[in-house]
């Protein structure tokens, strides 16, 4: 048995398909979204919801070394120190359900981002040491969000008021990820298929190790990793702020076969909680207006529920649909 993971559950019940080659997905460049690249930000928008992020300005070295001490801390020390770290997490942390932790075979740092914070954090040991790269990390995060949202929402004409609060740089969350070797990786999810409850999500991942798979027309394609690049994905709130127009992309991680094991950091970014989400003024919306806090809750108690999150059709604008 792998000291670094809880005991490993009987008898799941899925087997997998082998994931789809062959996906080719926009290439955008941050230094051009504001500008000659806007069409191709909005057109990547509207299509699947996920593309490559080029010149995004996050030093290769302080990525690297994020996860070269996430690999360290999380991989090599058993599962009983682990869990008593701040933050630590075992299976799905936003779906915690009881199905959904069994199941999904992955850990990970959970940390909330508070302005300022990057500068507070003391020097001490791993953990401490990496919640600080991660705070650095995250304000890079906040900066790329901003720019990519601020381009999006001159393309909608929301008004100043909606661009600023629909972004909230004081509610962006930050995860480390590692998917752990897994005894049983064709019958087992590294994190079950899910679209994501922020604005935009931004994925760093290692660039050797795939696992990442995106669903296109019915069919799971495989997310190929580049090296330097980072991946966004469009996430419900946009959808909801767009009135529908741009897709938040549905997506799933494989569990880590047997001999590798994979790291990615995500960040999330959020609107402010009381922010009523809406299209802009004059733009249809299939959703009616609905506040951040409002459609956590509903998230919640729909996992509560039925161990699912049902997520943006509970918001139709009409109950007909
Ligand atoms: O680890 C990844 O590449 C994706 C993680 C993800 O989809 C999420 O945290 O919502
Ligand atoms: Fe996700």
């Amino acid at each position: 048995m792998d000291p670094s993971c809880p005991s490993f559950p009987q008898a799941l019940p899925m087997q997998l398909q082998p994931g789809l080659p062959g996906l080719e997905l926009p290439i955008l460049d941050l230094e051009r979204v504001g500008s000659e690249d806007r069409a191709a930000l909005v057109a990547a928008c509207r299509d699947l919801g996920m593309f490559r992020l080029v010149k995004h300005g996050v030093p290769g070295e302080l990525c690297g070394r994020l996860l070269e001490l996430g690999q360290q801390l999380l991989g090599r020390n058993p599962f009983d120190l682990k869990k008593e770290q701040a933050g630590y997490f075992w299976g799905t942390a936003a779906l915690q359900s009881l199905r959904v932790k069994d199941v999904n075979w992955l850990e990970g740092l959970h940390l909330d981002l508070v302005p300022g914070m990057a500068s507070q954090v003391a020097d001490g040991d791993g953990w401490i040491r990496i919640r600080a790269l991660m705070a650095e990390y995250g304000n890079h995060m906040a900066r790329i969000a901003r720019k990519l949202f601020d381009a999006l929402a001159a393309e909608l004409g929301l008004d100043g008021q909606q661009t600023a609060s629909y972004l909230a740089e004081r509610h962006g969350l930050l995860r480390l990820y590692r998917y752990p070797p897994c005894p049983s990786s064709d019958s087992c999810l590294g994190m079950e298929p899910h679209t994501d409850s922020s604005v935009l999500s931004i994925i760093l991942a290692q660039d050797h190790v795939g696992g990442l798979q995106v669903l296109r027309d019915g069919a799971w394609y495989d997310v190929a990793p580049a090296p330097g690049e980072l991946l966004v994905n469009l996430a419900d709130m946009l959808q909801a702020i767009s009135g529908g127009l741009y897709q938040s992309v549905r997506h799933r991680v494989l569990a880590s076969r047997p001999t590798t094991e994979r790291l990615s950091l995500c960040y999330f970014a959020f609107p402010q909680d009381d922010a009523v989400i809406k299209a802009p003024n004059g733009m249809s919306s299939i959703y009616r207006p609905f506040s951040q806090r409002e459609f956590r809750e509903q998230v919640k108690a729909d996992i509560k529920a039925t161990g699912y999150k049902v997520g943006l059709s509970r918001f139709y604008a009409t109950t007909s649909r």
